[in-house]
């Protein structure tokens, strides 16, 4: 199991859309602004529901990949930190009680 987060991921994200290097894919498409980025952002949406209908884990798992390091280089252009996202996502789970539920049943 990786400990790799999507919060190490975000940090690299964007130390290279910051810095401009020629070599970095981030920097090009953070410099090319939220409309390219959502296209590509849209273009790993649909390949990872064409994966998702296969048979090929591997393939799901490398646009799945794919999917979240774009949704990462959105974030990043639209200046929004992955924390608000997981605010919202914590939000929603005391809402609903879930996790105190699972914590109870032990679960
Ligand atoms: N996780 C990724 C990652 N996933 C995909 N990609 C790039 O996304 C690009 C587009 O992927 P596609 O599969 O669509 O490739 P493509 O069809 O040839 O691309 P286009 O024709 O659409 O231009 C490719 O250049 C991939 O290398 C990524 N580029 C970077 N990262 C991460 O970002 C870090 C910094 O990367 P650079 O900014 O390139 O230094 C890396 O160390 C990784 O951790």
């Amino acid at each position: 199991m990786s400990d790799f987060t999507l919060a190490d991921l975000e940090a690299i994200v964007a130390t290279r859309a910051r810095s401009g290097a020629a070599d970095s894919w981030t920097a090009k498409l953070y410099q090319a602004g939220m409309e390219r980025a959502a296209k590509k952002f849209g273009e790993e949406a649909v390949e990872t529901v064409i994966a998702s209908m296969g048979e090929d884990k591997a393939a799901l798992v490398s646009e799945s990949a794919d999917l979240l390091y774009h949704w990462l280089v959105v974030l990043a252009v639209a200046d929004i930190p992955l924390a608000d996202v997981m605010a919202e996502l914590e939000r929603r789970t005391a809402q609903t009680g879930i996790a105190e539920k699972a914590a109870r049943s032990g679960s």
